[in-house]
């Protein structure tokens, strides 16, 4: 295959503003698959789909397209993780490309999201296509988006295509810019290979499977490999593409995509960002910046029973098998028993892992609230790192303690700015920048702090704005604050796993509010329970829980049995998600309340 008809590109796009359903429509135009194999969308078949004992994620896909001048082309399109959490994957994805599709909703215009990935391409010479999708909606306006797109990102979107994926139009119109504007991938076909490794995952069967940009050179079937990040080797099993189907073939040549398999028996033998090249005849040095991804967020996840410790510990083992970002280890809670520590890219990261924890290992688990890594100095000139709460040194052992920020950029309506400012700076926010466009949206900028960020602040910045707000943010580094630890007292015992670390400023206001906020979560027993906050050895809230007059039961008068045991059965399916902490019981909520408490 000459260099000169690939084409390979990934697509930005906003959640819900098309890329999978356009995709599928790239599939269809160039005979990907039979019609009726485009009853069910492709693209979004995350659950896995299986030909040959294969795992495919079918995002990635190569397309044989005959354009107009009557050549036919590979268009390779690179998929893209669609969430802040996974930025470093998006910018590995854009790497491997020349050029990407900026999809933008033609009703919803501009998001802050595609605003970062559109700015990351331009950065790495990628050509931009911009597309306005759904213009077949009444409320679609096509000229109000292109001018948003010059406004707030700066690209030419005068001869943006008006497309829509529902109804198929503007697809040729897509696949014909592709074609032109595009340029074909450079590369050395005869020199030592060089493939990037843009995503990978683990089958059961195969083990990890590899998605690459070749460079230079090719990958062979049969050939010794190595991964320049490791230096670890393997021979190379199978090479292929997916059309979507997986189609194997004997090597993948200079300016190529497709997958690999090696017999590498974990994602960590194939990390997304390495370098794979010839064991027998390396490339001097690898492709530019690879990042070993650390996580930023951590809790602690500990199972209701106790005795689905060894479950849990095995679960979070396989999902760690597709997913190298993932950290955990053992952790002990005087409160809650055997558990695990677990580190996360972020919020959204952990959410994902806790539910396929749940769903499909079938798993009852408490959570505690989410924390970022704080890095304490101590008196005697040590640093340490802190990823619970509970472990932060006393307060005699401190010298100073640093917290992460982020720079985080919001797109907002500018009838709603005034909100998003107010949320901003309740939450420690600097704010960097304002910039009005003339498109009817504000771009502001804001230095936050992390720990402030993953409580709930997206949630609130959605809800105050009706969703119209969208966020993308980075981390901007480590800075000195004031912050103390609010431990939480029960029946007189500190409960570890609801320790906090907050500002100063705030610890008494958040401190009284929890405390109020738990009373209301904790159930009445058969005895008072007393709920204190405490910053150190001084108590600065207290609340009590009344103790149960009556047994529940007795309300059932004896006679109905069925109704008795559906009571009894309701407790105890409610029972599940509660933890026994000393003689008091408390439920999963209370765990996450200092996720909600809102200041004044
Ligand atoms: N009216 C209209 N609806 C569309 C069009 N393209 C996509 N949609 C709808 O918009 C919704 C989101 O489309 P997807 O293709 O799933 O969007 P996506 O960007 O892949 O979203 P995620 O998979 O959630 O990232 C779906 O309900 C589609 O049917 C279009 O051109 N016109």
């Amino acid at each position: 295959m000459k260099l000169d008809n690939i084409r390979n590109f990934s697509i930005i796009a906003h959640i819900d503003h098309g890329k999978s359903t356009l995709a599928d429509r790239f599939i269809q135009e160039c005979g990907g698959l039979a019609d009726r194999e485009m009853a069910d969308q492709v693209l979004d078949g995350m659950d896995l789909e299986r030909e040959r004992g294969i795992t495919i994620k079918a995002q990635s896909v190569r397309l044989l397209y005959t354009a107009d001048d009557g050549e036919t082309y590979t268009l390779n399109l690179i998929d893209t993780p669609g969430h802040v959490d996974f930025s470093y994957e998006v910018s590995r994805s854009l790497v491997a490309c020349e050029g990407a599709l900026l999809v933008v909703d033609a009703s919803q215009g501009v998001e802050a999201q595609s605003v970062a990935n559109t700015y990351q391409a331009v950065e790495y010479d990628l050509e931009v296509i911009p597309v306005l999708n759904k213009i077949d909606l009444p409320s679609a306006e096509p000229e109000r988006v292109k001018g948003e797109i010059e406004e707030v990102i700066g690209i030419e979107a005068e001869d943006a295509v008006e497309a829509s994926a529902k109804e198929g139009i503007g697809i040729r119109e897509i696949l014909e810019r592709l074609v032109r504007d595009v340029p074909p991938p450079e590369g050395d076909p005869e020199g030592p290979a060089k493939a990037l490794v843009v995503d990978s995952w683990y089958d059961k069967y195969q083990g990890a499977v590899a998605l690459v940009r070749v460079m230079n050179g090719s990958i062979r079937k049969g050939q010794r490999i190595q991964m320049m990040a490791t230096g670890r080797t393997f021979t190379v099993g199978t090479v292929g593409v997916m059309t979507p189907k997986p189609v194997e073939l004997d090597s993948l040549e200079a300016g190529g995509v497709g997958f690999v398999i090696a017999g590498i028996k974990d994602v960590d033998g194939a990390k997304v960002g390495d370098t794979i090249t010839d064991a027998e005849r390396p490339a001097p040095e690898p492709l530019p910046g690879f990042q070993e991804v650390k996580p930023q967020v951590f809790a602690g996840l500990y199972p209701t029973e106790s005795d689905q410790y060894e479950e849990l510990r095995d679960a979070l083992a396989k999902l760690r098998l597709n997913d190298s970002s993932l950290q955990y280890e053992p952790e002990t809670s005087h409160a809650l028993g055997f558990g695990f520590r677990c580190g996360f890219l972020g919020k959204l990261h952990m959410e994902i892992i806790q539910e396929r924890l749940e769903r499909e290992y079938d798993l009852d688990l408490i959570t505690t609230a989410p924390t970022v890594v704080y890095l304490v100095h101590t008196h005697t000139g040590e640093t340490v790192r802190v990823e619970n709460p509970a472990e932060l040194p006393e307060v005699g052992e401190i010298e100073s303690i640093e917290e992460p920020f982020m720079l985080a950029n919001i797109l907002v309506p500018q009838s709603q700015v005034g909100e998003v400012i107010r949320l901003a700076e309740e939450k420690r926010g600097r704010q960097k920048n304002l910039h009005y466009t003339n498109a009817g949206q504000v771009m502001v900028t804001y230095e936050l702090p992390m720990n402030e960020v993953v409580t709930d602040f997206f949630e609130r910045l959605k809800s105050m704005t009706s969703g119209y707000a969208s966020i993308d943010y980075e981390l901007s580094g480590y800075q000195a604050s004031d912050l103390v630890r609010l431990d939480i007292l029960v029946n007189e015992d500190r409960v570890d796993a609801l320790s906090l670390i907050v500002h100063r400023d705030q610890a008494y206001y958040r401190g009284r509010e929890l405390a109020k906020k738990l009373k209301d979560m904790i159930p009445r027993q058969m005895f008072d329970i007393a709920i204190q906050a405490s910053l150190g050895s001084r108590v600065i809230a207290r609340e009590t829980v009344k103790a149960l007059r009556k047994n529940v039961t007795a309300k059932c008068y004896g006679g109905d049995v069925t109704r008795k045991r559906k009571l009894m059965e309701k407790q105890k399916e409610g029972k599940k998600r509660m933890k026994q902490v000393g003689s008091v019981t408390i439920p999963q909520e209370a765990f996450l309340a200092a996720l909600s408490v809102d200041e004044e």
